[in-house]
């Protein structure tokens, strides 16, 4: 007996049956076993945690935690036959002293370990690389006018009542530091204290004022931060000389970096850094690892690097959950664990006395996170912000409460065929005014900002609940309707949504375009891109794009809608993909009203299942 209790790795262990049975079960690609075999001559341990790796990466974790490695049962294979072996290891400890040893794995080698996490080399090479600029950036020392800021943060920072102002301490925190995080929830003022920063740091260095640069990692989150600021700027009420200082004009950090055509690699790097002195990063979240290290790697020195986003929102599409692991210690309710230096500096530069943190923070960059709490876009009164706190929590007293509150910005419908077609009905109601406006003959600029008023949001992508056929059933909507004339591919009216990069034609995953007749009548897609100014494009120059009636949970990051619609499957075909992450984000979508198309099980489902990441990120950045 093996001592995991099962006799798998026997001698004559079936090797090709168990590779055949992966296969079959989907949980490895044809491909992998091919990598895996380039890397490991024979079929043995570190040949299957190879496999198992490349699972991992494909599941867009950085790397392969081995501490939590359900080692009877790696693969997650069912169990159909007792006489199955569902482990190809004899032990934990025996696969892993193979791993240590094994030619493939080390320094300059294509794998690496780190702790108990196995990496192919390129993750581990830029997650290495983010924690020593992150540690760097974090200890770097700066000179400071502590009395001008103090006096500056109050003049930003009115006092009001007698609780702590979040936002005061996370301007105090950017503003002394070279790296700092700021996060919260919807609302809670993240661009409006990022604005005041910039402000306060534009008047400490009035002299020499700072090249400021804003970016985000989508053209519609770029659009959304560029308008924010704007809108924060007049708010303030700045003066002139001082508003012209902070620039409202955000980009996409491909932008920024310098596309090559062609290549990973971007224009600015260690070699040729960016030129600026503040950067401020929005929708952090959606940052991957590897552009967050070549981001990182690009920065002057002596840069200040603000990021911000909402740590509790989905992951990026790529590998890495760096904003989630740069945040991991913070808690909802809770005072952050601050050093006791910092601690003294707040008392001296805002006047307010953090209790003492009961463990200190683990992380380097533990001074360097501001974490606001306190949503100013939704009042007490509203339903998607206390939807939003109930779920995000999984507090399911407080999602039941919040049910029995009707309040008035926020729907929820069960799910039943009538259900199904009055959702279709109802889409087809709200973009009859985009499509209307088109006919009367608005403007780009108008008709997408009608189109940007709704939107109906998914989980998946295939099946009845899935973007594809509700797109397809929403345009036989609005032709019966007489909205759209649907005799060809493309119509007037179409909502394209780009889902490949096009360097070229700078045409970015997530960018909507909507097909409009120029002058003479002929189709255009026309996009907005990061300013108000349209670009349009012919139809058939188009990288790959979808309908955009619809939208993935995942493709909504960084926009946001007055009117958002959520449709989610039923029980039976929840069970993939739905999670807390996916619902909270898409409740975070609404600014004005939020409708609920699904099952109460399937919600409580949701809220249960919080995804993570593996990554050694956090344990890099430890003291
Ligand atoms: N301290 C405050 N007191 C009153 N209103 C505030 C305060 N901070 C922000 N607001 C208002 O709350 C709203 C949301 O603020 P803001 O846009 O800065 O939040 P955010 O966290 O950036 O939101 P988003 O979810 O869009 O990223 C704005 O209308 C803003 O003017």
């Amino acid at each position: 007996m093996s001592q995991l209790g099962f006799d798998f790795n026997a001698p004559d262990f079936d090797h090709s049956g168990f590779i055949k049975r992966l296969l079959a079960e989907e949980k490895i690609r044809y491909s992998d076993v091919q990598l895996a075999k380039l890397l490991c001559n024979d079929t043995d341990d570190v040949f299957y945690l190879v496999l198992l790796l490349l699972r991992a990466e494909q599941q867009q974790h950085t790397c392969l935690d081995l501490n939590s490695l359900m080692w009877e049962n790696p693969f997650q294979l069912s169990v159909i036959d007792e006489s199955q072996p569902l482990s190809p290891f004899i032990s934990r400890e025996q696969a892993c002293d193979k791993l240590l040893h094994h030619p493939a794995v080390g320094e300059g080698k294509p794998l690496q370990c780190f702790a108990h996490y196995l990496y192919l080399a390129r993750l581990a090479a830029y997650e290495a690389l983010l924690a020593q600029r992150f540690s760097a950036l974090a200890r770097q020392p700066m000179l400071l006018d502590e009395v001008r800021l103090s006096a500056l943060l109050d003049s930003y920072f009115p006092a009001t009542n007698n609780e702590i102002d979040w936002q005061k301490i996370a301007c105090a925190i950017a503003a002394s530091r070279r790296l700092s995080v700021i996060t919260g929830g919807p609302g809670t003022g993240k661009t409006t204290t990022v604005t005041k920063l910039l402000a306060i740091l534009q008047s400490l260095y009035l002299a020499a004022p700072l090249a400021i640069k804003l970016v985000a990692p989508t053209g519609k989150a770029a659009a959304r931060l560029t308008e924010s600021i704007k809108g924060a700027k007049v708010k303030l009420g700045l003066a002139p000389e001082l508003a012209a200082l902070i620039p409202e004009q955000a980009q996409t950090l491909h932008r920024l970096l310098g596309v090559i055509p062609h290549s990973n690699k971007f224009r600015h790097d260690q070699g040729n850094p960016l030129h600026l002195d503040v950067l401020i990063v929005d929708e952090a979240s959606m940052v991957d690892l590897a552009l967050m290290a070549k981001l990182v790697n690009a920065l002057p020195e002596n840069a200040r690097l603000i990021l911000l986003g909402d740590k509790d929102q989905l992951a990026s599409v790529d590998t890495g959950n760096v904003l989630s692991d740069l945040c991991e210690t913070l808690r909802l309710g809770e005072v952050p664990s601050y050093s006791e230096a910092l601690r003294e500096q707040l008392k001296r530069w805002c006047d307010v006395n953090l209790p003492a943190a009961k463990t200190p923070s683990p992380l380097v960059i533990g001074d360097c996170l501001a974490f606001l709490q306190k949503s100013h876009r939704f009042a007490s009164n509203s339903g998607i912000g206390q939807l939003a706190l109930a779920v995000n929590r999984n507090d399911l007293n407080h999602f039941d409460w919040v049910w029995q509150q009707n309040f008035a910005d926020l729907n929820w419908y069960g799910l039943d065929q009538t259900q199904y077609q009055a959702l279709i009905e109802r889409a087809v109601d709200a973009y009859s005014h985009y499509l209307l406006a088109i006919q009367q003959g608005a403007s780009a600029a108008q008709v997408h900002a009608l189109f940007a008023h709704f939107r109906l949001l998914v989980a998946v992508r295939e099946g009845p609940y899935g973007l594809e056929e509700l797109n397809r059933k929403i345009e036989l909507a609005l032709m019966q309707r007489g909205l759209i004339r649907l005799t060809s591919h493309i119509y007037a009216g179409m909502p394209v949504m780009i889902s490949q990069n096009d360097y070229q034609l700078k045409l970015f995953n997530g960018d909507i375009g909507i097909l409009l007749p120029d002058e003479q009548g002929q189709l255009k897609a026309v996009f907005m891109d990061e300013g108000e100014t349209p670009r349009s494009i012919y139809p058939a120059r188009l990288p790959k794009y979808d309908v955009a009636y619809v939208m993935t949970i995942h493709k909504s990051q960084g926009s946001e809608f007055a009117h958002t619609a959520i449709l989610l499957p039923p029980l039976q075909r929840a069970q993939i993909g739905i999670n807390r992450q996916l619902l909270y984000t898409g409740i975070t979508r609404a600014k004005q009203r939020l409708e609920l198309v699904a099952q109460p099980e399937v919600l409580k489902l949701a809220m249960r299942k919080s995804v993570a990441r593996s990554s050694g990120l956090a344990l890099r950045l430890k003291v």
